[in-house]
């Protein structure tokens, strides 16, 4: 038993919620580890409550969780080096054990791939931004460098993907930095996430609650349609990998329906859904499940068309650890069923 890694100084006295968010985790632990040994282990710390491996994994998300609740952002770089100081602090085996957490609902059920079935597919946002924050947006985003995506079958748009998403707040709310990257003009301060991580929680309760207990969002990427472009293949956003898996979808459109002809965005769920298209005002953004609502981009006749699309993502923990392919931020679900 690890003493050292329990009497971390800042956490208090556990409430009921992480209680519970504990006996999760053991379930889940004792669900996903391959090892029978591990397997084993963890009955054993399970049957103890505040064994080894439960408290492990509780302080870690515990500590996220009290950042959230703060409205506070956690950087990947911040999750990793806590995840770090874990590792450090326990024997090898644990560390193994923390690894293999996968996002969990309150009862321990690993969190479905698709929003729930009596949820609706998407919803549409409004008012994500200011005024003042969304012509800011669409300035910065002009001045990236965009990169043209060219399949004549599938797409041909511009796009930037931000590269840095270190963004974290202090306790007084000035903006700070995790990581030593130099911060990106777009990135580094709240302004732009705090709204669009608001939006993401605002989607996720619309859709019943998709989002797994831990979650990050993505960089953002700025796409510019003008005349001509598309993305008029059908596809799912989610991209099975090992490190993480994008749960919801966010689309942000920045231009107003009248500054391009063409360009409806039109979605459906699943392979044979009703396609409905949109053409949603400035400054509204769709949210909808990442693995089960087909979307694609009409072509363009005229003007431009500019949409901001993120992703909320659930990372297994060693993927943070191994370095994340994607820079992220995390965040929470905070006052709705389970954890949001
Ligand atoms: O730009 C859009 O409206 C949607 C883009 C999209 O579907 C994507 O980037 O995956
Ligand atoms: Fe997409």
């Amino acid at each position: 038993m690890k003493e050292g890694v329990i009497s971390r100084p800042s956490l208090g006295q556990a409430s009921d919620e992480y209680e519970r968010f504990a006996v999760g985790s053991l379930l889940a632990l004792r669900q996903y580890c391959s090892s029978p040994a591990a397997a084993a282990a963890i009955e054993r710390e399970g049957a103890m409550r505040g064994g080894q491996y439960d408290v492990v994994v509780w302080d870690l998300e515990r500590e996220l969780l009290e950042e959230l609740t703060d409205a506070r952002l956690l950087s990947g770089v911040e999750v990793a080096a806590q995840i770090r100081w874990l590792r450090s602090a326990l024997p090898a085996e644990t560390s193994l054990l923390l690894l293999d957490v996968p996002p969990v609902w309150e009862d321990g059920s690993p969190v479905p791939k698709a929003a729930r079935p009596e949820a609706p597919p998407w919803a549409l946002l409004d008012g994500v931004f200011t005024p003042s924050e969304l012509a800011r947006v669409i300035a910065l985003c002009e001045q990236l460098d965009r990169s043209a995506v060219r399949d004549p079958e599938i797409a041909g748009f511009k796009l930037a993907t931000t590269s840095v998403v270190h963004y974290s707040v202090s306790a007084d709310g000035a903006p700070s930095f995790a990581g030593d990257e130099p911060p990106d003009p777009l990135l580094d301060t709240g302004w732009l996430f705090r709204p669009l991580v608001a939006a993401l929680r605002r989607g996720d309760a619309a859709l019943g609650g998709a989002l797994p207990l831990r979650a990050f969002c993505t960089s953002v990427q700025y796409n510019r349609y003008d005349g001509g472009d598309h993305f008029e293949h059908f596809h799912v956003d989610e991209v099975e990998c090992e490190t993480a898996y994008k749960s919801l979808s966010l689309v942000l459109f920045l231009s107003r329906p009248d500054e391009y002809g063409g360009g409806e965005f039109e979605l459906r769920r699943g392979e044979g859904g009703q396609v409905t298209a949109l053409r949603p005002d400035a400054n509204s953004a769709a949210v909808f499940c990442a693995r089960e609502v087909f979307h694609r981009v009409r072509r363009v006749t005229r003007g431009a068309r500019r949409t901001l699309v993120l992703w909320a993502c659930a990372t297994r923990a060693s993927a943070v650890c191994d370095g994340p392919a994607e820079p992220c931020v995390a965040f929470g679900r905070i006052g709705a069923s389970p954890f949001l």
